[in-house]
This record gives C-alpha cells, structure tokens and sequence, in this order.
C-alpha cells in the first residue's frame, strides 16, 4: 500500500525519487492511516502535519491519545519509512487528511528517529496465524519533514504556505483502498477455491453409513445435503474470480481514463470495488468455515488447514474497510442513482439496468418450469427486478422522513440490502457473461455453465423473501428454482473433483492432510498427528505435578 499510495498520489518527481527505494527495499513502506479512535471515518483522524513557514517543513503531531495510528501492517517492526494520512494545516486553516512520508526508524541501526514512538500491538485472533505480519502503533512528538515530502499530486503547498488545490477530484486521496479493494476480490476467490478444494476431496475420501450387503458405505459427496452446502461454495469460488478478473479490467479502464483527466468512472469504480470487496470476503470467511464443518472432526485440526485459512482470512472483512460501512457507500450511490432517474439521467454501467425502471418495476417473471430457470434471460431479469425493487422501495422509504441523513439512518439495515442485491446481481451478470463468450476444453463450458447456475439459483433460494417480497418471483417460481437446483447438483457431482483439481494447487501450498491430491488422507492424518510436540515425550511434564498426587490418593482410597 505504500508503493500504491506513491504511485496514486506523488508528484513524478515524488515518483522518481521513492519508487527506486522501495522496490529495492532500501526503504521498507508502511500505510499509516488507521488510529485507535478512527479507522473507518477517514475524515475523522486526528494526526496533525502544520506547515512551518519559517523553516519550510511540516510539523507532525499525535495530539491525543486517539490519534495514535494504530493497526498498519509492517509498522510495528518492519518500516523505516510510512505514508502518514494527517490533517494538513497551513495558515492557521485545517485543510483535512492529506499523505506525508515520513521516515520512522534509522536507517543505520532500525532505531526510532527521535519523536517517533512505535511497537506492536500484540497478538491478534487465531493464536499466531497472521501474527506473521507486524501491526503497529505510532506516536509522533512534533516531528518534522521537509515540505516535499507532502504527496502533492493532488493538491500542493508553496514556499510561502499557500494551498493549492489542483482540478482533481479529492477522493483520489482513496485511491489507494480502491487499488486494494479490487485485488482483494480476486484473493477471495483464492482463499475460497482452497478451502472447497480441501473439502470437496475430502467428501470424496470419506465415508459414512450406507453400507449395503457387506459393500463399501457412502462417500459423504454423495449425500444431498452435502452437495447443497458444498456446490454453491464451489460455484462462488468461480464466480468471485470471473467477477475478480472483471473488476481487475474496470480497474485498469478507470486508470487510464484518470490519466486523460476523464473522471467519468470514478464513482463506479467505488461502488463496484467496495460492494464486490464487502459481499466476496462475508461470503468466503462464511464459506472456509461452512468447509471446516464439512470435513466433521477432521476439519478441526490444524492439520486439515482450515483453521488457519479461516484466522488469516476473517480480518478481510474488516480490513480495508469495514462491509458495512463500505456497502453504505454502495446504498449511498444507489439511492442518488433513483433519485436521479425522475430528471431522465441515464445510468451508465453496472447501474444501467435502474434505467429500465418502468419495466422493471411492472415485470413478471415468466418461469413456468423448473427447466425455464436454465434460460440466463430469467435469472438476469428476476435479479435486477429484485434489486431495482429494494433500491426504490428504500428511496421511497427515506422520501418520508423529515430529512434525507435522517431517513438514510432509519432505512440503514435495508439499504444494506438493498446493496447486496445490486451487488449480487453484478456478480450472477458477470457470471452469465463469462458463459457466454468462447470457452476453450472439451465440455468445460458446460460445466461452468452449470455452476453459473448453482450460484444464480443458489443465491436467489438463500434470498428468497427478498424476490417474494419485492414481487419479482411468486412463491411457486421460487419453488421450481429450488427444484432445479437440486437437479444441478446432481449433474455437478460426477465433475466435483475435476471442478477443484482444476485450481491446480499444490499439496504444499494447500497445507492440508485431508486435501491431499491422491486422497490417502487417514495415512497422513495419522502421521501428522505423532508430529505434534506433545507427542515427544510418553509422559507428559506435567505428570509428576499434577498427575500422579491425584492418581496416588486414588490408589490409596481404593486399596482401603
Ligand atoms: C498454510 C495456510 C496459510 C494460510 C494462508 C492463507 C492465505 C489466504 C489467502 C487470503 C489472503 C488474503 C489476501 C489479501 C490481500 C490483500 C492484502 C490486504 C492487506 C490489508 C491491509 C489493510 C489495510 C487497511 O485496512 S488501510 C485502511 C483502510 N481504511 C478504510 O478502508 C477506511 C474506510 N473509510 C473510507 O473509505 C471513507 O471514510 C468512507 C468512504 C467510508 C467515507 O468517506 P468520506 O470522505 O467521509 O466520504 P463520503 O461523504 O461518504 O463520500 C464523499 C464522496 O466521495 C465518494 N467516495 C468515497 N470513497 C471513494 C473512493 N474510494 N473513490 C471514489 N469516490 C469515493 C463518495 O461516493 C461521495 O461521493 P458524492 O456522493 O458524489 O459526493
Ligand atoms: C488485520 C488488519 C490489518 C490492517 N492493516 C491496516 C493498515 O495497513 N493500515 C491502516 O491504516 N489500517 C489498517 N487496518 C485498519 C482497518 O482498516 C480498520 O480496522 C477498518 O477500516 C475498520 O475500521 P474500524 O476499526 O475503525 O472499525 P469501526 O468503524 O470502529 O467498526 C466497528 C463497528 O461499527 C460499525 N460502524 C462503523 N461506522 C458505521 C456507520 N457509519 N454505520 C453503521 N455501522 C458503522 C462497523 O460496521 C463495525 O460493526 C487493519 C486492520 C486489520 C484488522
């Protein structure tokens, strides 16, 4: 993120002068933006940068305890250097956050540059699985850095302490997040696709109950309720990387436009990367854990690789901003995009569907069987009449309170989602479109065909009351799509290991005895266990302790 927030918000000059460092790790970067009283109201923090005229630097100041940065990966140990987010003030004037390198620690012997108080801030959930990375606090004393080492692409300061604001629009300040934002959806997929790996191979190794005359018992893939709960998973982990590698090109797209000053794009690049950031990490942490129940006891140990996942995984629904308040952002832009489709503003994009607003809002789905839920023209329309249908009931909800901020707090919980169905509807679209286009491997469109089915069917049973109550589906429309979701998975079933074996992962990088590719997972799993340190000695330490007084008043009672 530091390279990142260079790149995004350096002059060239800035550019030359720190890239060459950090990619050589002659400098090591930290983003230091978050506080311990702020992280998700960026407008909120608190850190001082105060232009000095008299000797043309900044003064950095942590004026509370609150303003202590707080949670930057790589700060507590690792930096020498950070970008600070602080409140620029020149002039007596507070002209709000703004980036700053700052050099924290020597590059002589790593020790902090005096006014720098920094650390750790200590272990974090999972018992040590990302304690690998160095959270840290951050305390500045009045430091002071020279004027160019405020990130002035976006706006400036001159010799004489003037600000300048350059013609850009101010939230390329969170250019940044957004960068990251869009490579984490792509990550979610990762994450996914190796905890499903893990337990559709072991769905296949496993067996339990069913045994007939003596024969072998039934693989537990084979179990309906299995597949119900382990097809959709699979289904996501390709969904979220079709619609990871769509947000990745909406990226470079709105980059290149920046470049020419066409700010066009800008507000669909935020709506998309926070909602796809917010609904693809829920999605995947639920997921890794919905595998550790599908693999049953096994599941819970280290060795099956799951738990890990799961503790290194979860902080993505936080980081990088909270999923709530980044699909707040999302109802925000839908709600101005209802609101503007009275005064015939067509809207452009992943919002372009809401243009179809008089149709939309009067369609009926015309599914009749449950083979009619095949055609992707009825899963396209039955989920944006649902979204659109949320969007205007909330814009219509909110048009009774007394004011908008006030109505938009009361409706929040619908606005959310509200967000979810617009974002859901992205991700079965980019799905269907994927489908569509020329797939190379015999009978691999097929396939992927299916579990665009899956994830289109299996989203719209999961969120059924929305579409009943939005009236885009009736009751029974909802029932045949359960119907031939059923029929899905049947047909995903013969294919299950294929579909996760074609992620390719190795047994190293999986890090799972029950994922293994060739499936002798009670050898391994028997192995790993005399692994376990426990295991060095045959009695315990602690038995001469604690154990043996007990166990000799035992003996003693029953010798009596
Ligand atoms: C063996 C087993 C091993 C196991 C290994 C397992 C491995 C598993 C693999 C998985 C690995 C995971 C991989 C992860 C890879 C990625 C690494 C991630 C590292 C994480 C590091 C984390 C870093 C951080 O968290 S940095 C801090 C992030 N902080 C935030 O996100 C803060 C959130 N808050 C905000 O963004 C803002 O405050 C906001 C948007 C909520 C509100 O801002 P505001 O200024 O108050 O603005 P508002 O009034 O709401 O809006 C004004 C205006 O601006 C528009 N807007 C807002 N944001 C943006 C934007 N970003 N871009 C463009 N426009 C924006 C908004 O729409 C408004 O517009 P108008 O209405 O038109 O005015
Ligand atoms: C592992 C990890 C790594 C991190 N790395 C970095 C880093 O490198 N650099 C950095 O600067 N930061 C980093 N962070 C900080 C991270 O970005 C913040 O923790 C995150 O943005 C959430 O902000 P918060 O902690 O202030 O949560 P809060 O905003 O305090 O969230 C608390 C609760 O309040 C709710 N809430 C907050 N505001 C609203 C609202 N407006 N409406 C409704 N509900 C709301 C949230 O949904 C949540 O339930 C990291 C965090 C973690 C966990």
């Amino acid at each position: 993120m530091f390279v990142p927030a260079i790149k995004g918000q350096g002059t060239e000059e800035q550019q030359k002068k720190w890239l060459p460092l950090a990619y050589k790790f002659q400098i090591i970067g930290c983003y230091a933006q978050t506080e311990l009283g702020h992280g998700s109201n960026v407008q909120g923090l608190e850190t001082t940068a105060t232009f000095d005229p008299m000797t043309d630097e900044f003064v950095i100041h942590s004026p509370t305890l609150t303003s202590s940065k707080w949670w930057p990966g790589g700060l507590g140990k690792a930096s020498t250097h950070a970008v600070v987010y602080a409140r620029l003030i020149t002039e007596g004037k507070d002209y709000g956050i703004h980036g700053f390198i700052v050099q924290l620690r020597s590059l002589e012997d790593h020790s902090p540059l005096p006014g720098v108080t920094l650390g750790d801030i200590g272990g974090k959930f999972g018992s040590g699985a990302y304690n690998s990375m160095d959270n840290g606090v951050l305390r500045f004393d009045h430091v002071r850095i020279p004027r160019d080492q405020m990130l002035m692409r976006l706006s400036q300061v001159t010799r004489e302490g003037k600000y300048v604001q350059s013609d850009v629009p101010k939230q390329l300040l969170y250019g940044t997040m957004v960068y990251v934002r869009q490579s984490i959806v792509a990550d979610a997929s990762k994450a996914l696709s190796r905890a499903v790996c893990i337990a559709v191979r072991y769905s296949a190794i496993r067996k339990q109950f069913g045994s007939q005359d003596g024969g072998p018992e039934t693989q537990v893939l084979n179990y309906r309720t299995q597949q119900s709960r382990l097809f959709p998973l699979l289904a996501s982990a390709y969904a979220f990387r079709f619609v990871g590698d769509w947000l990745n090109w909406l990226y470079t797209d709105v980059t290149q436009k920046l470049e020419v000053k066409d700010y066009s794009t800008l507000q669909e690049a935020h709506a998309c990367t926070a909602g796809l950031k917010a609904v693809t990490t829920s999605a995947t942490a639920d997921a890794i854990e919905e595998c550790r129940k599908l693999c049953g006891g096994h599941g819970y140990l280290n060795s099956s690789g799951l738990p890990e996942l799961f503790a290194v995984y979860v902080p993505a629904c936080t980081y990088e901003g909270d999923n709530v308040v980044l699909l707040l952002q999302v109802a925000r832009i839908l709600m101005k995009t209802v609101s503007q489709l009275t005064s015939g503003k067509q809207p452009v994009g992943t919002m372009a569907y809401m243009g179809k607003v008089q149709h939309l809002m009067q369609s009926k789905c015309a599914v009749k069987t449950a083979e009619d839920w095949l055609n992707p023209a009825f899963i396209q329309e039955a989920f944006e009449a649902r979204a659109l249908r949320m969007a205007v009931n909330c814009a219509q909800n909110i048009g009774q309170a007394s004011n908008q901020e006030e109505g938009f707090y009361e409706r929040s919980p619908d606005l959310l989602e509200a967000a979810v169905a617009h974002i859901q509807l992205i991700i079965v679209t980019k799905f269907i479109e994927k489908v569509h286009q020329d797939i190379p491997g015999h009978g691999v469109k097929e396939q992927l065909q299916n579990l665009c089915n899956v994830y289109a069917l299996y989203t719209l049973h999961k969120h059924l009351g929305d579409f009943l109550a939005t009236g885009s589906l009736t009751p029974k429309q909802g029932a045949l799509a359960n119907e031939q979701l059923g029929k899905l998975y049947a047909q995903v079933r013969p294919n299950a290991v294929a579909l996760v074996d074609a992620f390719n992962y190795t047994d190293h990088y999986l890090g799972s005895v029950l994922g293994r590719y060739d499936g002798n997972v009670y050898p391994a799993l028997y192995e790993e266990a005399w692994k376990d340190p426990l295991n060095e000695t045959v009695v315990p330490e602690g038995y001469h302790e604690y154990l043996r007084p007990l166990l000799k008043q035992q003996l003693k009672l029953s010798r009596l």
